[in-house]
Order: C-alpha cells, then structure tokens, then sequence
C-alpha cells in the first residue's frame, strides 16, 4: 500500500497513533478492559508501520514499533527485571506475506534456494505470556511478559495452575527460565462469566439490592480472563479460576540441551511441562502454509482460543544469526487467522457522484483489520439499504470480507428505531443539480450531466478508457491534473491539448518524449470509430454493444442524432427505425431522446465533431463459406459470449439469426442445445460444434 500523505501529516498522524496505542495498550494489557476490538487495534499498528515504512527519519522514540506490551509501573504486584527481554511477534496475514518472510529469512543466511531450511509450526494460542524460572529444576519465579523488559511477579498465583510443575522431571539446567502462555479453556471462560453473573446476584439478593445484570463485570473473551485471574493480588482469587498453561519457548538458561527448536520443545515436554498438541517441525513453506490449514480447520472444536498459526526457523544456530528486530524476533513469525467480520464504527456518511450521474453513500469507517486488509470504506449502495440497515453516522457496525470480495456492511449493532433516520441528499453534492430516482429505479441520479463536475472527469475517463477511445498516456491522475487546471472542460479539449504543449512541459514529471508521446496518441484519434466514441459519451444503456448495433443501422453519427431526436419528438417511423434494431429497447430510445434534449449535452455533442471525423461505421467484412448465408447459435458456449460469436458472424458476412428455420443454413451448437438442435435435424441443417465454428473463423483470417 502505497501512503500519499505529506510529511508534515505523516509526522502528526504517527504522533497520533503513538498516543492512542499507547492508551489501548494500557487499556488491554494493564486493566483487562479493551475498548476495541483486537482488528481495530490491529488496523491502527499496520497504520503506524505503513506510516514509519514510508518515512523511516520520523520514527519516534516512543513509537508502538518499538514497544511491547505495556510498563507494569501502576501494577499493584511486585516488579521483575527479565534477564532477557520477553518479546512480541511479527505478524502476516496471508499466505503471500508468509512466503515473504521465508524468503527474507533465507536471504538474511544467504541460503541457497534448495538448501535446506526447517520450521515448526504450532497454534498461537490466546492468552498472557509467562514466564517460569527454575533453578535446579525447582521452579522460583513466574512473571508476566510486562513492557518485556519488567514484568509481575505471580510466583504465588502460578502455584494454582496444575500445568506448572513446582519441580521440573528428570535433568534440567542449573538456571532454565520457561517462556509460554497461561490460558484458559473456552468452557471455562463461559462458566465463570456465568459464576461472576451467579455471585453478584446473590450478592444482590444478600444485600436485598435490586439486580442490575449490565453492571456485572464480566470478561470479554478468555485472553483478557485469563490475565485478568492471574494477575491477582490475591492468589487465592487466582486459586479459584481455572488456568492453563504451555511452554513454547524459553529465557535465560545456563545451558540449552539442544540444536533445534523440535529438539528444546521435546526436552521442556520432558521435564513435564505441556506443549501445543499441533506442535510439528516442517521442512518448507509449502508445508507450513498446509499445517495452518489443517490447523485452521480444527480451530472451531480446539477446546481453547487461537488465533493464528507461529513458525519459528528450526535450528538454533540460525535463530542466532537471525537475532531480532526492534520487538520481535526474525526467526519467528505469527500468521493470523484474518477475521472476515469484525466490528466498527461508523463514523460518516459521504455521497459519490459517479460517471453516470449515480449517487453512491460509501461509509466512512474507523480503520478496521477484515480479512487481512484495513478497511476504512465501505460501499452501502444506495438509499434503500441505507434505510434497511438503518445505519447513521456514529453507529457500531460490523463488516465482512471474504476473499477477495469487497467488504460489506452486515449489520449495525447501534439500531434504535427511536433515532432520526440518515436523510439522503435531494440535490447533488457536488453541482448542487437536483438528484432524483428515475420511475421505479432505487438508484439516485444527479441530473446536472455533463455540467457536474464530479460527472465530467468520470466521463472523460470513460472517454479515453480502453473500450471507448483508447487514448495512450492519458492516466487517471492526468485526466485530474489537467481537469484541475482548467484544461478539460470537455472531451473535446483532449483535441486541443496540442495547444498546451508547453504549459504541459512545465509540469512536473513531464518530459519532452512524455508529451510528444501523449499528443501522438490524441491524435491518433482523430478519425476515430464511430461506435467507440458514441459508446465513450457515456449516454446511459449505450454500452459497447448497442453503440455497435445503432451505428451498424445508421453508420454516421449526425444519422443516428437526427433519427434519436425525431423519435423523442414522437415521429413514428423514428422510433420504428430504433426499435426495429435487435436489442434497441425503449430505454435505449428514451436515454438517446434525453441526451440530446439537453443543450449542454448537444453542445459538446458538437464540440467533439468539430475536432474528429469518425469514417462512416461500416462491419468490415471477411470472405468465408458462410458469407451471404445465415447462422443460428444454440446451447452453451465455451469459449466466447453469445455476442462476440454474432460479431464474428457479421464479420464473415454472415446474418445470425436467434430462431431455426428453412432460412438458416449452419447451425453452432453448445452444450445443453435443445429444440434448435431437433428443429434444425428434422429440416436436415448442417450442425457444427464451438470448435469446427472457431476452425471456420480462422479460416478466413489466413
Ligand atoms: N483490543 C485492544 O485494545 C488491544 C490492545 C493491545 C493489544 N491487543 C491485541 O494483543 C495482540 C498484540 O499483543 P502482543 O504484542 O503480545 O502480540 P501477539 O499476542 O500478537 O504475539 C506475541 C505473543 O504471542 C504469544 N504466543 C502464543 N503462542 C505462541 C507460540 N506458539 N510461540 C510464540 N509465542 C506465542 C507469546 O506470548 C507472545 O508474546 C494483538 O492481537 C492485538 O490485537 C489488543
Ligand atoms: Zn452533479
């Protein structure tokens, strides 16, 4: 992603951003209370590390890139001093991004790219990191992960989690300090939400206070439980709430008793201490992109959280060489699960006026982490869904991403019907053109036309889009610096940029060969085909198609005008000779008829045809065995649409027809071909399959 921000803005957003990290770090790692939801913390990091990413000299000394987790200064428990630093992981969330990562890896060892390189991969469970001294095997301190470099000591708290021994099996070195998570169950999280709902109302009931439920504190999911029952100042409150724990790497050690992560993860399961069960070594990406599958797809019957997938490079002696990066290790990595909904608000509503004159609502978001993306728009289509999801400004909304889909807005968690509804705009945002729906359309349209701004550069780059007139050099950002400097009020002015040759020089990023290419393009142009052009006017329900069918009947365009304007004004034959054409329908007439009843319309109409001379719109036809004859295309086609195979037709000279009679002489049939194909036999027509009509299209072509 690409960050187009100044850097004055750039320095002041990371500012920001240091500030509200900062607050819901405390929030969540200090007070167990979050205030947002993990992907709209998530979004606000990736943020922050795009911002940094782009403008390294403005990292700050306080940047969330450089910290982890949060001081323990405020804690009431007593301080540890980790001897080495607890740290963070490093995240991707998809397959691309992983892939990424091994390859940095291997670049950073200067590994060949066959030589060999293993992983593990296990679960990345969800809960607070621990971690367990043991000296002489005899377990003396348990502290939480803190700001990494001081953390709590819950020495007493983790004497009630049965998975810590007190006293480690076997051998173990005179100092080994075991690093891994305490967590709990996902049964037990609900029970005990459910026992704190049972005291407090029996609390109540003691006290014959009335019961209010919403004020029960409950925990939020079982990460911020499990933190928020070990780090008691009782112990005899964590004695009470059901922990778990599993190692997953360690500290400080006098000795390591291994060369690879497989063999350390078996030696610590040796001295009695739990593992993740899904814990497996891996001798590729391949292969650990299919463990997160696998994993993946057990993840809705793990009878505890997780959230994603951590690899870790297997031998130590790379894990060494690979040391860290400011908080996070680059040996490791956590691949996250990426949460297709998630929750947000919404924080406006804005109005986009589109080619068309169509008044899109696209809701403003607080940036939100969805499948792996950040999202901070979202499309709410028109003012129908607007009304049924009864969203405004303001309002908690969850949104969906699955896939590549575009997200959605599902559904709006703040709905009171007793709120004033969202009122959607009667005039257009950006003329100020009345913005009316059409007879029994939801869609809105601004009908200020080729006088809207917002319509006018939209329109210009369908004009010079591929399908219309295929104008080389004239980009987007083009169209809008040009559109900015007065340069292209209408499309006709593409055909005078030849005047501005210098005023373009003098841009910045323009260079000699840039221009001359850019006005070899426009005037490449100059005579251009008559259907495209008509087709990047943009008249509504003249697409490519039609625009070929009208000037196949009328072949020039002031023809087509003349007889589009005679039919608005109620000439029968006018509209006979419209509507006669195969696939012109009343809305092709009646858009035509409105187009040229507007003046502004019909003066750019003779702009364009001032500055080009389209040749007359001839089918430039091919000599072939079917020319002169009639073609009937039935059943399914694989390789082309039932459109391009009538273009094809037409182009050999053919006339394709859609009914089977004594008339046709060759019939295509697809797949799934019914009545035609029993029609044609009983008349005793020559059939031909997709591909025998394909052989017959080259054929004429050589
Ligand atoms: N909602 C909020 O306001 C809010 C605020 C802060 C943080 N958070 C959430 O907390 C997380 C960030 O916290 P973080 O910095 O601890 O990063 P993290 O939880 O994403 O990853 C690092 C931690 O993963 C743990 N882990 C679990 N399984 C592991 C394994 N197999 N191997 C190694 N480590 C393993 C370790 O304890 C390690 O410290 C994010 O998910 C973020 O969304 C949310
Ligand atoms: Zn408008």
């Amino acid at each position: 992603m690409s960050i187009e921000i100044t850097e004055a803005d750039a320095a002041n957003e990371l500012m920001r951003l240091a500030k509200q990290i900062a607050h819901h770090d405390r929030l969540y790692h200090a007070e167990d209370t979050p205030e947002i939801t993990d992907q709209e913390y998530d979004a606000l990091v990736r943020r922050n590390r795009e911002i940094e990413e782009a403008f390294p000299h403005l990292v700050r000394e306080d940047s969330p890139s450089k910290n982890v987790g949060h001081a323990v200064a405020a804690s009431p428990l007593s301080k540890v001093t980790h001897e080495v630093r607890m740290m963070s992981l490093d995240n991707a969330f998809n397959a691309a991004e992983v892939e990424e990562w091994v390859a940095r890896v291997r670049r950073f060892l200067s590994l060949a790219e066959d030589a060999p390189l293993a992983f593990t991969a296990e679960d990345k469970i969800d809960g607070l990191s621990c971690s367990l001294r043991y000296e002489k095997g005899r377990l003396v301190r348990a502290a939480t992960r803190g700001d990494g470099q001081v953390g709590e000591d819950v020495t007493p708290n983790v004497a009630h989690i049965s998975d810590i021994p007190q006293q480690l099996d076997g051998d173990a070195p005179e100092i080994f300090e075991i690093r891994g998570e305490v967590y709990m169950a996902r049964a037990d999280f609900v029970a005990l939400n459910t026992r704190l709902m049972e005291d407090a109302r029996a609390a109540a009931e003691e006290k014959r206070e009335e019961f209010d439920p919403s004020k029960v504190r409950q925990f939020a999911n079982p990460r911020n439980a499990a933190a928020g029952s070990l780090r008691q100042k009782d112990a005899g409150v964590t004695a009470k709430r059901p922990l778990k724990f599993w190692a997953h790497g360690w500290g400080a050690a006098s000795s390591v008793p291994g060369k690879t992560q497989t063999e350390m993860v078996r030696q610590i399961e040796g001295w009695g201490v739990p593992v993740s069960p899904l814990f497996a070594r891996f001798e590729s990406a391949a292969e650990i992109l299919a463990h997160y599958s696998t994993i993946s797809a057990q993840r809705p019957e793990l009878p505890y959280e997780i959230d994603g997938v951590v690899y870790k490079v297997d031998r130590l002696d790379y894990q060494q060489r690979l040391g860290f990066v400011a908080k996070a290790p680059r040996w490791a990595l956590a691949h996250k699960f990426p949460a297709e909904r998630a929750e947000t608000t919404l924080e406006s509503i804005d109005i986009q006026v589109g080619r068309t004159g169509k008044l899109t609502p696209v809701g403003r978001l607080a940036p939100v982490l969805v499948g792996g993306v950040t999202v901070t728009n979202v499309t709410l289509h028109n003012r129908d869904e607007i009304a049924r999801l009864g969203v405004r400004p303001g309002d908690r909304v969850v949104v969906q991403r699955a896939g590549d889909v575009i997200p959605q807005l599902v559904e709006n968690l703040t709905r009171e019907e007793s709120r004033e509804p969202f009122v959607f705009p009667d005039t257009c945002p950006e003329c100020g053109s009345e913005a009316v729906a059409a007879e029994g359309e939801v869609d809105i349209r601004c009908t200020g036309g080729l006088i809207c701004p917002a319509q006018r550069t939209e329109r210009l780059k369908h004009f010079v889009s591929r399908g219309a007139l295929d104008i080389d050099g004239l980009g987007e950002k083009t169209i809008d610096q040009f559109f900015a400097l007065g340069w292209l009020e209408s499309p006709a002015d593409i055909f005078r940029l030849k005047d501005r040759r210098d005023a373009i020089l003098a841009l910045d990023g323009w260079k000699e060969r840039s221009v001359d290419n850019l006005l070899a393009s426009v005037e490449a142009r100059r005579a251009p085909d008559a259907a495209r052009l008509l087709f990047g006017l943009g008249i509504r329900h003249v697409g490519a198609v039609t625009a070929r069918d009208l000037m196949k009947n009328f072949h020039d365009l002031p023809e087509l005008r003349a007889v589009a304007e005679q039919a608005h004004a109620g000439d029968e034959d006018a509209l006979a000779a419209l509507t006669s054409i195969d696939g012109i329908g009343g809305a092709v007439v009646e858009a035509l008829g409105d187009f040229f009843h507007e003046d502004h319309n019909k003066a750019v109409w003779d702009d364009i045809l001032s500055e080009t001379s389209p040749p007359r719109y001839e089918v430039e036809t091919k000599d072939s065995p079917v020319t002169g004859k009639t073609v009937v295309f039935t059943g399914k086609l694989e390789t082309m649409s039932r459109d391009e195979a009538k273009a094809q037709a037409e182009r050999l000279g053919a006339k394709a027809s859609g009914s089977v009679s004594a008339k046709t002489d060759l019939l295509v049939a697809g797949p799934g071909a019914g009545s035609k194909l029993k029609k044609a036999a009983e008349l005793g027509i020559e059939v031909v399959d997709e591909a025998s009509w394909a052989e017959i299209v080259k054929a004429a072509y050589r």
